[in-house]
């Protein structure tokens, strides 16, 4: 898988966020995408996604050839804090149900993830009544276990104490070294395993 950024650039009314942005990234790696709050990281992982356009430049995805825009949310899964998930579920309806759409790495199903993560406890309480590291962790799961070549994380350890983050480190080892992986953060204790950064501060 390749994503290819040719010139990109993304404005909000008159304020560029980023300009001339020219950068290839592959699979088999992962990308900090790093910058001071409100440099635009979100904004670009969100360009990178198909979910916002650009204003001028382009993003290119391919894989044995090219993919269209409107194909690419199934290459990509996406954690963030600003995505919602399905509150009134439990933890394994909601596994279950998001597997329907996009199936998990192959061999492996909600009891599994729910056990690898932890919260063998909680799978029957409604996330509604989680705790926000609780949340984060279910956000995770269903990112990561998802069996998609482009995982896109956005400040991925929110909310998370010692333990999630550990497993955060567990499932990137686990299952994203042959995929392409995306970081968006300030905080080193989420993107330390990644070997390129791109500073959205170089594209204004
Ligand atoms: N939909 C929008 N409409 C107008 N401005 C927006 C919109 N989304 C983001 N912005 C602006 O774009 C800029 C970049 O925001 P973005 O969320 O991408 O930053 P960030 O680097 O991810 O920040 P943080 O580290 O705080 O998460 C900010 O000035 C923000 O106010």
């Amino acid at each position: 898988m390749t994503i290819a950024l040719n010139k990109a650039g993304k404005r909000f009314n008159r304020d560029w966020i980023f300009r001339n942005l020219t950068h290839q990234f592959e699979s088999g790696n992962s990308y900090a995408v790093i910058g001071a709050n409100g440099s635009g990281k979100s904004t670009l992982l969100q360009a990178i996604s198909g979910a916002i356009l650009l204003n001028e430049g382009n993003c290119q995805w391919a894989s044995a050839s090219k993919i269209p825009a409107d194909k690419i949310y199934q290459y990509i899964s996406y954690c963030a804090p600003y995505l919602e998930i399905v509150e009134e579920m439990t933890l394994h309806e909601f596994l279950s149900f998001h597997e329907q759409f996009k199936p998990f790495v192959p061999g492996i199903g909600p009891e599994q993830i729910i056990a690898e993560i932890g919260m063998e406890a909680a799978q029957h309480k409604r996330i509604a009544q989680f705790s926000s590291g609780m949340k984060q962790r279910a956000k995770l799961a269903q990112c990561i276990y998802a069996d998609a070549p482009i995982v896109l994380l956005d400040e991925p350890c929110t909310n998370l104490d010692r333990q999630g983050i550990e497993l955060y480190y567990t499932l990137i080892e686990k299952y994203c070294k042959k995929r392409l992986v995306l970081v968006g953060s300030n905080d080193e204790t989420e993107y330390r395993f990644c070997n390129n950064q791109l500073n959205i501060m170089d594209y204004k």
